[in-house]
Order: C-alpha cells, then structure tokens, then sequence
C-alpha cells in the first residue's frame, strides 16, 4: 500500500490559490523533496496534507486510507506527522515536557519510548530539563523532530528543517533524517537547498506558482539544473 498518495490539491486563501491541482506520491521507505521558490506554495501544500489548512478540492490518501475530511488531530492519530516550519514549540516547556505532552497525540498509536528520540538526538538527552525556549536554533529543530516521531509516526511531514541553521548543525540534522528514513519511515521534505534534498531525497516535486513545474529524480534535476528554470525561469 502507497503511504502517500495525493490528487488535484487546491488551497486557496481567500481567492488566492496557493496551490493549484497537485498530485504526488510517496513510495514505502522513500524520501521525497518538494522543492520551489519562496512563495510557491509548499508550506501551503504540507499544512494542508497534515489537516491544518483547508483544502479547497483534492484527496489525501495515508496508506491507502481517505483522510482528506479528516481534523489535524485525528491524521495524527492515523499516523502522520508535521514538523512545522518555524518548529513552534513552547518556550516554557522542558525538553521532556514537550515530548512527553507530544506522547498523548499518539492517542491509541503505541507512543515511542523516549529512549529512542533521546538516542537519535543525544543532546536532548543532555538538556532533558532544559527550556525548549532557551535552546539553540538546532536543538530547538532536533527537539521538534522528537515531538513529532513521539507519536509514533507511519509518515513524516518535515517543513524546511535547515531553514536559518548554520551548516555544522544542518549536517547532523541530515544525518539524523536519514537514518529515520533508514529506518522505514517515509518522509516528505520541503527544502530550498538542492544538495540537502539530494542528501535525503531520491526524488523531488518542484513547485512555481502554486504548480507542479518538474518533477524527477535529484540527480537529474540537478544534472539538468532545473532549479534555475523552475526559480528564475532561466536555463
Ligand atoms: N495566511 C495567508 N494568507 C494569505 N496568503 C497566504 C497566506 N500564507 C501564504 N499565503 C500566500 O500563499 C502563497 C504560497 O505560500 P507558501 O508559504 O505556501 O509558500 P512556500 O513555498 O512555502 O514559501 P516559503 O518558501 O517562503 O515558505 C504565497 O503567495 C503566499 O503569499
């Protein structure tokens, strides 16, 4: 069964389409980078697959289920996960205080012990009693990623993970993304840089103007540079 499985996504605001007509897939254990310029639409896209959006039209499936009516609670429940854009953690919560409120959204999924977010991002270990406010900007993404795989997930949403950290840290970050894939957890990746969606995806979605606008696979898209098409409409 297809993990993700997305047709004809429309979000609008107000009668502005942020995404028009979208369709992409997610194959089991794969990683596949959204890509496209500031304004194209992803995050849009991403919060309206994860239910925090409405969507205009369009089906979602998860695992072959129909969860496009569904609220953003209950597509946790069902296994999904968003690790937001701007991470939006409570800065007056512990570091186990947000993983362990994160382990009542699970809610009839089997929570991840914390032992496992803890070996995959032992510096959280290290700040268990830490504010998640007071943490740097990398800590405060690993932090987010484990309050997201708390709950367990079947497939993992992340928005921009390296957005405004310096590269020692992305490089850790990657690493860490990579063995969650690794370890069967498919992952859709929104990213502005293509050696970092290389990094993890196999396979990327280039988004212009709420639309898809190319899609293959990273070596490709690289190799032919059709980032600079797709962003400045240059070849
Ligand atoms: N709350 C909102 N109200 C109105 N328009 C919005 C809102 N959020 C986003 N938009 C518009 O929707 C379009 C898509 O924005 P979106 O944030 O989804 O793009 P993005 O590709 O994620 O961009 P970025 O890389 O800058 O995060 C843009 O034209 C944006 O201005």
């Amino acid at each position: 069964m297809i993990p993700l499985r997305v047709t004809g996504l429309t979000v609008s605001y107000g009668r502005v389409a942020a995404v028009r007509d979208l369709d992409l897939n997610i194959a089991a254990g794969e990683a596949l980078a959204l890509l496209g310029p500031n304004g194209a639409g992803k995050t849009s896209a991403v919060e309206a697959i994860a239910g925090l959006l409405p969507k205009r039209a369009g089906r979602v499936e998860l695992f072959g289920e129909d969860i496009s009516g569904l609220t953003a609670s209950a597509i946790v429940r069902k296994g999904l996960a968003l690790v937001p854009q701007w991470r939006e953690l409570f800065p007056t919560f512990s570091v186990e205080e947000t993983l362990v409120a994160a382990t009542g959204a699970a809610q009839g999924r089997s929570p991840k012990p914390l032992e496992e977010i803890y070996a995959l991002f032992p510096v959280l270990e290290e700040r268990r009693g830490q504010l998640a406010g007071s943490l740097s900007g990398g800590e405060q993404q690993m932090l987010a990623i484990g309050r997201a795989l708390v709950t367990n997930p079947r497939l993992l949403l992340l928005d921009e993970p390296s957005a405004g950290l310096a590269q020692g840290i992305t490089r850790s970050l990657i690493q860490a993304i990579i063995r969650i894939r690794d370890s069967g957890v498919p992952i859709l990746l929104v990213e502005q840089n293509m050696e970092i969606a290389r990094a993890i995806g196999s396979r990327c979605t280039m988004l212009a103007a709420g639309s898809l606008a190319w899609e293959g696979t990273m070596d490709e898209a690289i190799a032919r540079n059709e980032a600079a098409r797709v962003y400045f409409g240059t070849h």
